[in-house]
């Protein structure tokens, strides 16, 4: 089946078709850890979990890397750590490990490599050192800088006007920076802060240059997909493509650019900056993390996504229906039902997915549905450990209690009973022929 996806690159919904198709290549921008991930960040991560596995199915598990770094050298983390009084290692650590954990109950699949900057160092040196030797940056003052105007073609991607990105660099210039629009790849570290040793003394990278390392490292010169939200077209996005192409002295550094759109909160971008976010681990303690799922996927990945607790109690309903149809075949078999593929290479048109999903909820398409899930990441969890929860000991008791009163035309009783029953929660179903059965509620 042909995939195709939106590029930002070229503004068009182009064919997918890979460098090596025995070695599909995916990096996606990770988060910066000082603080917990909110669910605007949880975005990216599940609609590329969902590329991810739809990359696997085409192309074979064993061809697809895919890798989502953590950043976790930055002004911001520096600032919290002195703030908290902690070791910056302490903060982005805990902090990595409370995404980890935050992200697992979200059912995404591990990325193939998750780097960290602290550990692409010689990477991100021998980089610099590249682009300094082919004239495309130079030091000035400890720092080393990108020299913008020596690529002819920067700004292909964002497409914005020169005098725009003129006009927003402008704002507050460097005295070292001999065009506004240079960018820093490396700049000088005070001994209280994180720093490594390097031809331009001691010092730490820029932010745009640790993806081009991480991405090279793992990936090569050039891979198939680069991802993130829309938000790091510019400049991240803009400068790691320089950095790269400018390095390798070669045309595309990725040959097709997704980004997601914005989770917002009435109408505004989600953001830790704004103060309008709800962590991702504040979300799972109302919701499971399957729902998160769903709700998140039931929106087309560039298009703005209101979050509401309406929506989230729609989900809740749609896919414990879903649930229900399927039962116990959701762990038994991963397949994509034809028409939910067809959907999913359209794009990654999750929305008519889940249409289609609808369309077999019926009976005879239980194994069909169970396996779609399946692979979409879709488990069930969630309704297995309500499950688990459940005393089966004791529901059978009071069933059997139940139709005894029953018999005994003690109606009172036997509705005290149905009573308790529910209040271990689970429902009983009086059938046709007479006997009596149960299930989870869901
Ligand atoms: N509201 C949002 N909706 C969708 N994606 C988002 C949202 N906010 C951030 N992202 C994405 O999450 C990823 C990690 O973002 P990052 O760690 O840079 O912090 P941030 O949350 O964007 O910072 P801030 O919230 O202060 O703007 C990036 O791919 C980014 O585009
Ligand atoms: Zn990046």
């Amino acid at each position: 089946m042909t995939l195709r996806l939106y590029n930002t690159l070229t503004r068009a919904k182009d064919v997918f078709t890979p460098i090596d198709p025995k070695a599909v290549r995916m990096y996606v921008c990770g988060p910066t850890v000082y603080d917990y991930a909110h669910i605007g960040n949880a975005r990216p991560i599940i609609v590329f979990d969902v590329l991810f596995r739809l990359l696997r199915h085409l192309y074979g598990a064993d061809h697809v890397t895919y890798v989502r770094n953590i950043t976790d050298i930055d002004d911001k983390i520096n600032a919290r750590a002195k703030e908290e009084g902690v070791p910056i290692g302490d903060l982005t650590s805990r902090t990595t490990r409370q995404f980890h954990q935050d992200i697992a109950a979200l059912n995404v699949l591990e990325p193939t490599h998750e780097p960290r900057a602290t550990g692409t160092i010689p990477e991100i040196v021998a980089l610099i050192e590249m682009l300094v030797a082919k004239g495309h940056a130079y030091e000035a003052e400890g720092h080393v800088l990108f020299d913008v105007p020596s690529m002819k073609d920067y700004g292909k991607l964002s497409r914005r006007p020169l005098d725009d990105m003129i006009a927003g660099a402008r704002i507050d210039v460097a005295p070292y920076k001999r065009g506004e629009m240079d960018f820093v790849l490396w700049k000088p570290s005070t001994p209280d802060l994180p720093g490594w040793d390097s031809p331009w003394g001691r010092g730490r990278p820029g932010w745009h240059i640790e993806c081009s390392a991480m991405s090279w490292k793992h990936l090569g010169e050039t891979f198939d997909i680069h991802g993130g939200g829309i938000d790091l077209i510019f400049p991240h996005h803009e400068n790691e493509v320089a950095q790269s192409r400018c390095a390798f002295g070669l045309k595309v550094m990725a040959n097709i650019w997704m980004h997601n759109g914005f989770l917002q909160i009435d109408g505004q971008k989600m953001s830790k900056s704004l103060g309008n976010f709800l962590t991702i681990n504040e979300v799972l303690n109302d919701w499971p993390g399957e729902v998160v799922r769903f709700n998140m996927l039931r929106t087309h990945y560039r298009q703005p996504i209101d979050w509401t607790v309406k929506g989230l109690e729609e989900s809740t309903r749609i896919l414990d229906g879903f649930y229900n149809t399927a039962a116990s075949r959701l762990t038994e078999d991963v397949r994509i039902a034809a028409p939910v593929l067809e959907a999913l290479c359209d794009d990654l048109n999750t929305p008519r997915a889940i249409a289609e999903l609808h369309a077999l909820d019926r009976p005879n398409f239980q194994m069909e549905l169970g396996a779609t899930l399946n692979a979409l990441g879709f488990t069930g969890r969630h309704v297995e450990e309500k499950a688990a929860k459940i005393d089966e000991h004791k529901v059978n008791e009071l069933i059997a209690a139940r139709i005894a009163a029953r018999a005994a035309k003690n109606w009172a009783e036997s509705d005290r009973l149905r009573a308790a029953i529910d209040a271990l929660g689970v429902v009983v179903m009086d059938n046709k022929d007479g006997t009596t059965s149960w299930e989870v509620k869901s």
